[in-house]
């Protein structure tokens, strides 16, 4: 599936040309009014003329396999900054502008910046560090890609998140990541001062905002900032079942015969890290259920390797952890928001009883809207499945349990 766009259009009648489009694509309101003004025709790519408003598209759901959901077409104000927002969609901007905040400058900040500002729906990516100085020369540095990558976001390096004003999104990335021979828990200290005070400051600057915590432990350091902002616990998010969903999707795409990374539909839930559970009875790869494409002994041998992927990548680097997918994910979670995009996607939340699970934060499937969590989806799983999704949160529960209380 596209989404056309207003600048298609404008490309479209620089050309003189139909803009063609496939059965199942998206065209923004804000396209169809920009062809009406240019007198562009949007056509199928057989030139049957499209109706002036496109149907909502359904779609598979894998929280309900088997049945069609209906996904609504992203909200159009989102893709040209400026454009009017629909009644009931328009958040909070006190401030101003459509900012996205970056905390942290460091290796996962910078990619998830540079994804966020190539989306071109914000007026401004923010970047926060310490080091201010790292912060403003990543921002300039990203700022020359504008022509390069044909975005009009601003993008700006402070060293404080007063200093960048108030956001509607915020992705928290600062802290140490891991050495080789450190596990993610060892970080649990240090991290925990940074993120806490972090999500307090963030708290009196971006009442409204939504937070998306990176840093590791990540489960831990996601309740850890919801307790700290005092936030409902739908504005306060962790990634990491991005991340792993997607080294899963991408090492079993390896495999003989799986096909290509995007169609392996699978979803890793649990925690970041030795309780992540992939139901492998959900698990699908170009519609065929993934063990009669990848023979069982090599399938459990990638669910481990997606499992360790993130120490792999680390014995590798030898300074530090992994940050393409990880920045990439963040970006995704946050413009899985912004579009309203209505996809399933897992994200570490504070657990409502669904599952079972209660009151501690895991990686669970869920839908996003522009405020946060719209809803934890409740996905049939085969009882041993069940039964580690809970046994994660109870380990995650245990280590909350054990952290230094002063942060
Ligand atoms: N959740 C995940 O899936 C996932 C994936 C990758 C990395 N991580 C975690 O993300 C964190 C960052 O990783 P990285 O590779 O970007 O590290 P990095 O060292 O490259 O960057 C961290 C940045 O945070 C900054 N910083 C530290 N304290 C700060 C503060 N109080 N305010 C503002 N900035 C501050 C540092 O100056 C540094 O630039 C680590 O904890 C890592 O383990 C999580
Ligand atoms: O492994 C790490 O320490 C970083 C991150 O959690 C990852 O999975 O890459």
């Amino acid at each position: 599936m596209n989404v056309w766009g207003a600048s298609d259009v404008d490309a479209a009648a620089a050309r003189g040309a139909t803009l063609r489009v496939g059965p199942r694509d998206v065209v923004t309101p804000l396209a169809r009014e920009r062809a009406r003004e240019l007198g562009v025709t949007i056509a199928d790519a057989d030139g049957i003329d499209r109706p002036a408003s496109s149907p909502a598209t359904p779609v598979p759901d894998l929280a309900d396999r088997g049945t069609v959901h209906t996904m609504r077409p992203p909200s159009p104000a989102l893709f040209r900054r400026g454009a009017p927002l629909p009644g009931g969609l328009a958040p909070d901007r006190s401030g101003g502008t459509e900012r996205v905040v970056v905390v942290g400058a460091g290796h996962v900040g910078m990619i998830a910046a540079m994804r966020l500002a190539d989306a071109d729906v914000f007026d401004e990516v923010v970047l926060v560090d310490i080091d201010e100085g790292r912060a403003a020369g990543i921002a300039l540095d990203l700022q020359h890609t504008a022509a390069l990558s044909d975005f009009a976001t601003r993008v700006r390096g402070v060293g404080t998140v007063e200093e960048a004003g108030p956001a509607d999104y915020v992705v928290i990335t600062a802290g140490r990541p891991r050495q080789p021979g450190m596990t993610r828990a060892d970080l649990v200290s240090t991290n925990a001062a940074i993120v806490g005070d972090l999500a307090r400051r963030v708290a009196a600057t971006s009442p409204r905002a939504v937070v998306v915590v990176v840093t590791n432990p990540l489960d831990e350091m996601t309740q850890h900032a919801w307790t700290s902002s005092g936030f409902p616990s739908s504005r306060v998010l962790g990634m990491a079942g991005v991340l792993d969903t997607a080294r899963f999707q991408a090492l079993v795409a390896l495999e003989d015969g799986a096909g290509r990374a995007r169609s392996v539909d699978a979803i890793a839930l649990g925690s970041h890290g030795e309780e992540m559970v992939i139901p492998l009875s959900r698990a699908t790869a170009g519609g065929r259920p993934l063990p009669q494409v990848v023979p069982p002994v090599r399938l459990n041998a990638v669910v481990d390797r997606a499992r360790g992927s993130g120490g792999e990548v680390v014995g590798l680097l030898k300074t530090g952890s992994a940050f393409l997918a990880p920045g990439m994910s963040a970006a995704r979670m946050v413009l899985a928001m912004v579009r309203e995009s209505d996809e399933v996607m897992s994200a570490a939340v504070l657990a409502d009883g669904s599952y079972g699970i209660r009151d501690v934060y895991l990686g669970l499937p869920v839908r996003l809207g522009r405020q946060g969590l719209r809803e934890i989806v409740t996905i049939p799983l085969a009882p041993e499945e069940l039964a580690a999704l809970r046994e994660a949160g109870d380990r995650i529960r245990e280590r909350l349990g054990a952290m230094p209380r002063a942060s």
